[in-house]
């Protein structure tokens, strides 16, 4: 508490000119290095943006970037192994909102086990150019535990004063919710969507176009009763496709001072929980890479085959990916979360752009299946 009450009020007082007219001219050059000192050296604020596989984490970023509010923002974005290339296809930078400074990816592993240190780097990195930057988004994986996020970002001694947590966003999936918290409870599955919300600021209740659909009855009115069961603090806010009021979302100052005994109290709870318990060890990925163009009708029935007939009895609770189609210039992307997907265009391709399809998923059985999709005259 002392800190932060010395730290604030120096500013306040020290832009007011009228105090520094008695004072002498080395002191009053000292006093405006010192000004200089303090301004520099506030930090940039970071919003960590987690959620589960599919809640809509991308569709926030992506909504951040392209509404009109002038800040600088970088993106730092995690994601497993070759599944970066696909998460970046999937962002798209803003146009006359945002302005992206900075694309920053952590592959080859979980920002929450193995890319400490990257994360560190990239950080400093970043705040190094700071002058132009207001803002930073660090978009985790969906299978992120945000405890060891929010120990790096708040107490780590190398980067203290130069970034700063802002606030903790957990998009949260309405629609899928329900049965993530009811298999946490029943077999301790999905750990991480239970964690992601303890250590929310705030919780974006996501996707409720596709609740209210189904039932207009008192569902998220009980969503947002077990979402406080887990964290009281939280601010829940409703959406459709995360378009929420952004000021409720950046510059929250949520670890100024009232938040952080629930912060410490989370993060000793966390400290003894093993990674088993931090991680669900039934979840595997694939990530397919596949150099021909494929048939889209045929892509159609395979990811309805696996989804919806359960064509090879797994559960796939996530794919996505970036597709190039025959006769098509457009990229086109498919996103599915458990049995709703869509493939849409999104743009033409660029030469830069990597024509391999890339669909991740979660057993090797599938790379035969899709390899069946390829268009017969294209290779
Ligand atoms: N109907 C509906 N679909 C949504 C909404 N928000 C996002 N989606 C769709 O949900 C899918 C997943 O969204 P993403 O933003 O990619 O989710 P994510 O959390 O970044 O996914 P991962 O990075 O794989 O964990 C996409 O097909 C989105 O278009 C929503 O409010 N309503």
């Amino acid at each position: 508490m002392e800190d932060d009450e010395d730290q604030e009020p120096p500013l306040a007082v020290e832009i007011n000119d009228t105090t520094t007219v008695d004072l002498n001219p080395s002191l009053q050059s000292l006093q405006s290095d010192q000004r200089l000192d303090i301004v520099e050296a506030s930090p940039v604020g970071v919003t960590v943006i987690t959620g589960y596989l599919g809640a809509g984490k991308s569709t926030l970023v992506n909504y951040v970037l392209n509404t009109q509010h002038g800040k600088r923002i970088a993106v730092i974005l995690n994601e497993f192994g070759e599944e970066i290339g696909v998460e970046r296809a999937m962002i798209n930078e803003g146009e006359g909102g945002a302005l992206v400074e900075e694309w920053v990816e952590l592959a080859n592993g979980c920002i929450c086990c193995t890319v400490k240190h990257s994360l560190v780097q990239a950080l400093e990195q970043l705040v190094q150019r700071k002058e132009r930057l207001d803002h930073i988004l660090l978009e985790t994986t969906g299978l992120a535990n945000p405890a060891p996020l929010a120990s790096i970002l708040w107490l780590d001694d190398q980067l203290e004063s130069a970034v700063k947590l802002d606030s903790i966003i957990t998009v949260a999936d309405a629609k899928n919710l329900r049965y993530q918290l009811q298999r946490h409870h029943d077999s301790s599955s999905f750990p991480e969507a239970f964690s992601q919300i303890a250590f929310a600021d705030v919780v974006i209740l996501n996707k409720v176009d596709l609740v209210s659909l189904e039932d207009s009855g008192s569902a998220l009115e009980d969503l947002e009763k077990e979402i406080h069961n887990i964290n009281s603090l939280a601010n829940i806010i409703r959406s459709v496709r995360c378009q929420v009021d952004l000021s409720k979302i950046l510059n929250c100052r949520a670890y100024d001072a009232s938040q952080v005994t629930h912060l410490e109290a989370l993060l000793e709870e966390n400290k003894s929980l093993s990674t088993r318990e931090l991680h669900d060890s039934g979840v595997r990925t694939l990530c397919i890479c596949e150099p021909c163009p494929v048939n889209l009708d045929k892509v159609r029935l395979w990811i309805e085959e696996i989804l919806w007939d359960k064509k090879y009895n797994m559960d796939v609770y996530r794919c996505k990916g970036v597709l190039s189609v025959l006769n098509s210039d457009q990229l086109h992307t498919l996103q599915a979360v458990r049995e709703i997907y869509e493939i849409t265009p999104t743009r033409k391709w660029r030469s830069k752009d990597n024509q391999t399809n890339k669909i991740s998923l979660n057993e090797e059985i599938l790379l035969n299946s899709f390899r069946a999709c390829i268009a017969t005259t294209a290779c």
